[in-house]
């Protein structure tokens, strides 16, 4: 086996550091990230040690993740132990990372993107819910997208990793509850409640996509990095970020969008919610895979045809609070 050498590090082995959280989530995605580098480069795993650093996010379950600091409780030590060198590399839920990042760190690959529905679990379709059923989850796109479909519906504070949550279903403190499939699959629990498809029920920006990011000055990391990118999944990724960021969403924000392609070309389709689900503004546009600012002129569409109760909730918006 031969490895390049890391100036970086003093020692030989391994040759980079992988931080990660440490839910069962988290790990399964460093795995992941981790056998595909290994795999890319020829390397034995030995190569990437995985570094699992406590997330903030992760010590308090029991209030909304809008409450305590939002998104950036997922990230902000993973971020510091990359700034400050004691990894070479961080792996993220891309759902979960802020539009705006620290500009020493940049996302360098996107793996393929995995399954971006949403799962339904307890019932085997949206209108077979029971009339007033108790919905798990503290997602507002999810409570707004099911309060629009379903207002009879209570919603119910739901956080947590992915075990606990469907613990807690299973102990009956709702009746059902939504879940990424991508993180179902990811937690080998594939089978689980029923996938709801994307022309009935939008999945939040970038979900379904590991991300992977590196110090911006760290040529070498990032060079390695890169070989693991996926375009088309990067592509889908940035486009998607970029929506949310015109839109000044944050973890506040009731938003579903999914960017696709055909015959060469990418469609952003977006939904905006209040959180109560009674207003919604829907909107989609095809484009050039190289026009970077057609996301934004999607969100100046919506923002511009949405309700207050709407904007209300969209930094990008007039009038917003933030
Ligand atoms: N907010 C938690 C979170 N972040 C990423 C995923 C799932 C995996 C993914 O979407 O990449 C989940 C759990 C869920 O929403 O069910």
């Amino acid at each position: 086996m031969t490895r390049p050498s890391n100036p970086a590090s003093s020692l030989p082995s391994p040759l980079l550091r992988l931080g990660t959280r440490q839910s069962p989530l988290a790990m399964a995605q460093a795995h992941e990230t981790r056998s595909r580098l290994c795999a890319a480069h020829g390397w034995d795993e030995n190569a990437v040690e995985l570094v699992p650093v406590r997330a903030s996010g992760d010590k308090n379950v029991d209030v909304p993740l809008a409450d305590i600091g939002g998104k950036a409780l997922w990230t902000k030590e993973l971020d510091a132990w990359l700034g400050e060198g004691h990894i070479d590399l961080a792996v993220h839920s891309m759902k979960d990372v802020e539009t705006i990042r620290p500009p020493q760190l940049t996302i360098t690959a996107i793996l393929p993107r995995a399954d971006v529905r949403d799962v339904l679990i307890g019932a085997s379709s949206i209108t077979g819910i029971p009339q007033g059923a108790r919905v798990g989850t503290s997602a507002p796109r999810r409570a707004a997208q099911m309060l629009s479909r379903r207002p009879d519906c209570e919603i119910v504070m739901f956080r947590g990793n992915v075990a606990s949550r469907l613990a807690k279903l299973a102990a009956g403190e709702a009746d059902v509850t939504l879940l990424a499939a991508a993180g179902l699959e990811r937690l080998g629990r594939t089978g689980t409640g029923t996938p709801l498809e994307v022309d009935d029920w939008l999945p939040a920006p970038a979900q379904g996509a590991i991300g992977i990011e590196c110090r911006t000055d760290d040529a070498e990391t990032r060079a390695l990095v890169a070989a693991i990118d996926h375009a088309p999944s990067h592509a889908a990724i940035m486009a998607e970020r970029a929506l949310l960021a015109a839109l000044g969403g944050n973890c506040h924000s009731p938003i579903a969008v999914l960017s696709e392609m055909a015959d060469g070309r990418m469609t952003l389709t977006s939904v905006l919610y209040s959180p109560d689900g009674a207003e919604r503004v829907q909107g989609s546009l095809t484009f050039d895979i190289g026009d970077t600012d057609a996301p934004a002129r999607l969100a100046g569409d919506l923002l511009q045809r949405a309700s207050a109760g709407i904007t209300a909730y969209f930094d990008g918006a007039p009038g917003a609070v933030s």
